[in-house]
């Protein structure tokens, strides 16, 4: 059966009854039918006038491009040939393998992660929405590269409690790598309320499926270093304080963070959160800093280079994404199980929470040398102040709990990450075919 995601499949349908009401009846009949005609294309016409008005209206909709207009669209999923593959995607292949259900998975670290996975055997199947928020072509890339490996991305979104529902139905999932999220520090001024859609009320939806599953899934998601927020002892340990978000995001990623505790109280779920620190690489987002320097520089355009007060260092711990695969994959890997069953608690279950970086700030001016260096031109570097629209100056992780508990060791720096990144991107928008970002 194919089911559809829909805020408009609230709104009855109607054209129907205009049809009817056009066949020949006796004249009277047709007199009251098209009087009753009339009132009902005027009563449609006054309410689509009302509902134009809502959608338009900046004080009923503060939030101009609100992801509620989003998730107007329809996915399509269901039926027995999507069911198959959507198992076919999720079966094991390994001794020992694990099966995962990976949010984001057309996203820049779901798509890593996911191929990383299906390559060691384990079953992988992938979910995201596909919004918009940056070039969607760039996301079907990289669902084309998963695909090849064997990869399915189920379209939805994890607010569709009903799809993730029908998901835990065909497949068993023993893991949940949750990475779909509204990310970026700078774009929650403009669009405020597609944070709380993803990173809070899509978290929730999640967690709700997760908490009824039998078996309950271990669950690995995606913080943010941003939770250190205005936190100035460096380097950031997962027991400094987090609760001074500089951001609506990092609130949102630090909300994250508390209601995992209230799942794993309650209901035995087993909860990892990841601190990811600046995550760059081949197939990155093209809202971040050093993939649009890189496209600006190319093309010759000038650059903003943020400072602090007094010409201070803005720097970042910017992490190789191969990093971060290797964190996540530990993590899932080292992850105990749920204790819950029937949406019940039976013994306490595992919360954790750990920093994934490269224990190396690098000055954003030093990230635009390498570049320049790397892309053979020289950047228009305009230097700017750092805008108070979420931004904090320095970030720096201490990763010796994941060292010791996940075995993560970072072993990419700047240098040659962004160096795997450029060659990535000269092929990729080979020869200014395709746009970039
Ligand atoms: O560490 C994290 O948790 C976060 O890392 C990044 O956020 P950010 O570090 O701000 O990454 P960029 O937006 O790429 O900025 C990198 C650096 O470049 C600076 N910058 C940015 C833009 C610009 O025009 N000029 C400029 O100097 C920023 O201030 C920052 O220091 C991601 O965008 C977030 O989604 C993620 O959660």
């Amino acid at each position: 059966m194919s089911k559809q995601m829909s805020h408009l499949d609230n709104i009855p349908s109607t054209p129907g009854k205009f049809k009817m009401e056009k066949s020949p009846y006796v004249h009277n009949r047709l007199r009251w039918h098209s009087s009753l005609a009339k009132l009902t294309f005027w009563s449609f016409m006054f309410m689509g006038v009302i509902l134009i008005f809502f959608f338009r209206s900046p004080s009923s909709n503060p939030l101009p491009q609100d992801p509620s207009r989003r998730s107007l669209r329809t996915f399509n999923w269901g039926g027995p040939a999507w069911e198959k593959r959507v198992r076919s995607s999720a079966r094991i292949r390994s001794h020992n393998g694990i099966c995962v259900l990976v949010t984001g998975a057309a996203g820049f670290v779901g798509t890593h992660v996911s191929a990383a996975l299906k390559t060691r055997g384990d079953g992988v199947l992938g979910l995201d929405n596909f919004n918009d928020y940056y070039d969607p072509s760039l996301k079907r890339a990289r669902q084309a590269l998963l695909e090849q490996t064997g990869v399915y991305i189920v379209e939805g979104d994890i607010n569709d409690s009903s799809l993730l529902r029908k998901l835990f139905e065909v497949v068993a999932f023993t893991h949940v790598m949750h990475l779909a999220a509204q990310a970026g520090v700078r774009y929650a001024m403009e669009n405020p309320g597609s944070y709380v859609h993803s990173n809070i009320a899509g978290f929730v939806s999640l967690l709700e499926i997760c908490k009824s599953a039998n078996p309950q899934p271990v669950i690995v998601w995606a913080s943010s270093s941003s939770v250190y927020g205005l936190n100035t002892k460096v380097p950031f340990s997962e027991r400094d304080r987090t609760d001074q978000p500089a951001s609506l995001y990092a609130a949102t990623k630090k909300a994250g963070e508390e209601i995992a505790h209230t799942y794993n109280h309650i209901y035995g779920l087993s909860l990892t959160g990841l601190r990811f620190f600046t995550v760059y690489g081949p197939w990155g987002r093209p809202d971040m800093a050093y993939f649009f320097f890189t496209r600006d520089i190319l093309k010759g355009k000038s650059i903003s280079i943020f400072e602090a007060a007094n010409h201070g260092t803005v720097a970042r711990d910017f992490t190789y994404i191969d990093d971060i695969v290797k964190g996540c994959l530990g993590a899932l890997d080292t992850a105990e199980k749920s204790t819950g069953s029937g949406g019940k608690k039976k013994g306490p279950a595992q919360l954790r929470v750990y920093n994934l970086g490269n224990t190396w700030p690098v000055p954003v001016s030093d990230l635009v040398s390498i570049l320049e260096r790397l892309l053979n031109v020289n950047a228009k570097r305009k230097i700017m102040k750092l805008p108070r629209n979420g931004d904090v100056e320095f970030t720096h992780a201490n990763i010796s709990l994941a060292q010791r508990e996940l075995g993560y060791k970072p072993s990419t720096n700047l240098q040659s990450g962004l160096k795997k990144f450029v060659r990535w991107y000269l092929s990729y928008y080979s020869g200014g075919k395709k746009a970039a970002g």
